[in-house]
């Protein structure tokens, strides 16, 4: 099979790279760049150090949408609003890791992202790629909107309790923190190694264009949810997110009641790993691969539920996830090319 990879440069793109290069069902790898077409691959990742020249190729939708089974869309937001048009017709399935095709109302992703949304025909056949709630929808996709990296963190960790309705609607909160590659490789003062070093940093204060995006998923499993609050972290570590989402249950709980409804949501989910009692991850525990790890507790003081929900960023919640998504659409095994141990420490 051949895959195509826009924004190869980009950390999503050698991530990607990575996992297709080791994916036993991919023959044939396109890298595509804007900026440096007929560049060799080698030169701007050394760590590749590859014997081969790996030319990046100049985009052409016309001819990419016949010759690739797969194409990754590892772009800023923007972009692929005008390149998902041109790649449609052919016969190449879209993933997007972009936010451009996650939320349903375009006004909406006006709103967010400050930018023009694509069309509203796209946005319909625009499946969102969380495979562990979704994969019917999934499987018979042609494009699919990747999950953000904090919505992938934090809607697995509330799903088992949203899903079956029993959450207090105005209860939610989430406080979340990422590594300073969720911002992609060009550096700027916040992510600055002299700014983000021995540093903590709260940013996009009621503003992060997630919210919608979590909301959005909430409401498909349970329209009485409110307006959350979701405040978002820099943290002084490369990769990985954790979401720590605070909430109210509508009945009482116990402890035990709380962990069995998720161990055995995720029984037959291979990618998110619930911890035992008193149990909870941190983001090393993840790092470099596709799991989910998620840790819970009832405080019986406050009746208040803490569940810790970890991933990292580049992997679940971007490129491995999106390599998941391919497996199912084209049928392969979901775990094929994935099954890799986290990096620890
Ligand atoms: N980093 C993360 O943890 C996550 C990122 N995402 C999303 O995934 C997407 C990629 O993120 P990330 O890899 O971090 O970003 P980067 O900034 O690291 O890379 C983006 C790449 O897109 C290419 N690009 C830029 N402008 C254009 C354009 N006009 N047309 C075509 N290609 C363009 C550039 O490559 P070139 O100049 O060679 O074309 C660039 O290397 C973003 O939308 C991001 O929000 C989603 C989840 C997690
Ligand atoms: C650390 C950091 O800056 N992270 C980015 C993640 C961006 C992202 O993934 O954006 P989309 O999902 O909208 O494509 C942020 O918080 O905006």
């Amino acid at each position: 099979m051949k895959a195509g990879i826009v924004g190869a440069t980009g950390y999503g793109g050698i991530e990607l790279f990575r996992l297709l290069r080791e994916h036993p069902e991919i023959e044939a790898i396109h890298l595509y760049s804007s900026s440096q077409a007929g560049e060799d691959f080698t030169n701007i990742y050394k760590h590749l150090n590859s014997q081969e020249t790996i030319v990046l190729e100049e985009l052409q939708p016309d001819v990419m949408k016949f010759e690739l089974d797969v194409v990754f869309l590892a772009t800023p937001a923007g972009v692929s609003r005008n390149l998902t048009p041109d790649l449609l017709g052919g016969s190449a399935v879209i993933i997007d890791l972009s936010g451009d095709l996650r939320l349903k109302d375009p006004e909406v992703y006006e709103e967010w992202y400050k930018k023009e949304s694509v069309s509203d025909h796209i946005l319909k056949q625009a499946v969102y790629g969380l495979p562990e709630w979704n994969k019917e929808e999934i499987v018979n996709a042609k494009v699919i909107a990747n999950p953000g990296c904090y919505p992938t963190a934090t809607l697995l960790g509330l799903a088992p309790l949203i899903k079956d309705r029993l959450v207090e609607p105005h209860s939610i909160v989430v406080d979340a923190k990422s590594g300073v590659s969720g911002a992609g490789k060009n550096p700027n003062p916040m992510t600055h190694f002299a700014h983000t070093q021995e540093n903590i940093q709260i940013y996009k204060v009621n503003q992060h264009q997630h919210i919608p995006e979590i909301e959005q998923a909430l409401h498909g499993w349970d329209e009485a949810i409110e307006p959350i609050t979701f405040s978002t972290h820099l943290a002084p570590m490369v990769r990985g997110i954790m979401s720590t989402i605070y909430l109210k249950m509508k009945e009482p709980i116990t402890e035990s009641e709380l962990h069995e409804r998720f161990s055995s949501y995720y029984e037959s989910r291979p990618f998110v790993r619930v911890r035992q009692e008193g149990n909870f991850p941190c983001t090393k525990e993840v790092y470099g691969s596709n799991y989910c790890d998620i840790g819970l507790t009832l405080d019986p003081r406050t009746n208040r539920v803490t569940i810790v929900s970890v991933i990292d960023n580049l992997m679940k919640g971007a490129a491995s996830q999106a390599v998941q998504n391919m497996n199912l659409v084209f049928h392969f095994d979901e775990q094929a090319g994935l099954l890799r141990l986290p990096v620890y420490p």
